[in-house]
């Protein structure tokens, strides 16, 4: 006998015209203040001689900074843009034949958060990692010549995506730890640059996120206050729709808008460990609209899954915060703990 284990799904956005219960929040829009601007907006050329200690101080105080000249060629980004908003815009049907099993990480589903919160969030997300665009676009595109295109031009696109996201994380890493003064040649961190042929490789896992147009957005939460797991994320949001909010000290929740061009790169959970507590792994959220479908893709770098990450900055003022961890090991802390998580791998920090 088998147990059918019922797989919360997204809502079929589509056919509702007024925002369910189960969807309506309370205190979205109220806490935060539309005119709130940020303290400072992190943009930093990537090309420009004093960009490592621009990063460093961006992700000291804000944990997040706006990138220029990463080398991403921005017709990728818009092709990656474009086969997201193709995906999300097949019929729910066909969306669910990738459905993400409960324990599965890859295809389509709810936020990984939604267990946390007792309302469900305005949105879908579709998840690929490890090369698993190719099944999943044989199971939504299974038929005929046209399907074939698509399923192509989707499998080529989201390649070249991932690999362009990936040198563009080793480059972030390096630098960001570069700024600390801890370089590749530190022997816990020679996984930022693996040699050819070397099977320890950094992980990488894309996120397709998409939010529908919404009929109440003042009580619709696209996705819900949470930091990321990863040592980095790099995020891509569509041009001219803002949603993407920031938790800032003595502020409060202030939008990060698009800006042309640049990609929004975040201090996760694991380099806030490495650099034991100097980097800042932001709150961050998503909010959504009454007449724009937006679409995120956020890129999620971390370590190989077997390498234990503790904190590089420890002397005798600064005694490591964290206990050592690897990505898997955090992940599962976090599933269970959510944003709990960091507090209960500290050290017992003895303050003399
Ligand atoms: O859509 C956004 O702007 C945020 C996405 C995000 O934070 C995530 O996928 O972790
Ligand atoms: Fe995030």
């Amino acid at each position: 006998m088998s147990t059918n284990i019922v797989v919360p799904l997204p809502l079929d956005f589509e056919s509702v015209t007024k925002l369910p219960n189960s969807h309506a929040w309370t205190l979205v829009t109220t806490d935060s203040d539309p005119a709130a601007t940020p303290d400072t907006v992190p943009v930093v050329d990537l090309l420009c001689p004093n960009a490592a200690s621009l990063v460093r101080h961006a992700c000291e105080t804000c944990g997040y900074v706006q990138v220029t000249n990463h080398g991403v060629p921005s017709d990728l980004i818009s092709q990656a843009e474009l086969q997201t908003g193709r995906l999300f815009s097949l019929p729910t049907q066909q969306k669910l034949r990738t459905v993400r099993s409960p324990n599965g990480l890859t295809g389509y589903g709810l936020a990984r958060i939604s267990p946390f919160f007792s309302k469900r969030m305005w949105s879908e997300g579709f998840t690929i990692a490890a090369g698993s665009q190719a099944e999943h676009a044989r199971q939504l595109w299974p038929h005929d010549d046209d399907d074939h295109d698509h399923r192509d031009s989707f499998c080529n696109v989201m390649e070249m995506y991932q690999r362009g996201m990936m040198r563009l994380a080793e480059k972030m890493a390096g630098l960001m730890l570069g700024s600390l003064g801890i370089t590749a040649a530190h022997e816990d961190i020679k996984w930022v640059k693996p040699k050819n042929g070397c099977s320890n490789n950094p992980q990488g896992v894309l996120q397709l996120n998409s939010y529908p147009v919404c009929p109440d957005p003042t009580k619709a939460m696209g996705l819900a206050p949470h930091s990321d797991s990863s040592l980095l994320t790099i995020l891509h949001q569509s041009n001219g729709i803002g949603g993407l909010q920031v938790k800032e000290e003595g502020i409060g929740w202030v939008p990060v808008h698009p800006v042309n061009g640049a990609l929004v790169v975040f201090v996760g959970d694991l380099m806030h460990i490495l650099s034991n507590g100097r980097f800042n792994n932001v709150l961050h959220r998503a909010v959504v609209n009454e007449t724009h479908h937006r679409v995120s893709l956020a890129y999620f770098y971390g370590p190989p899954m077997d390498v234990k990450i503790s904190p590089l900055i420890d002397n005798h003022d600064h005694p490591p915060l964290y206990r050592p961890v690897t990505w898997q090991e955090y992940l599962d802390f976090k599933a269970t703990h959510f944003n709990e998580a960091l507090e209960l791998i500290k050290n017992d920090v003895k303050v003399m």
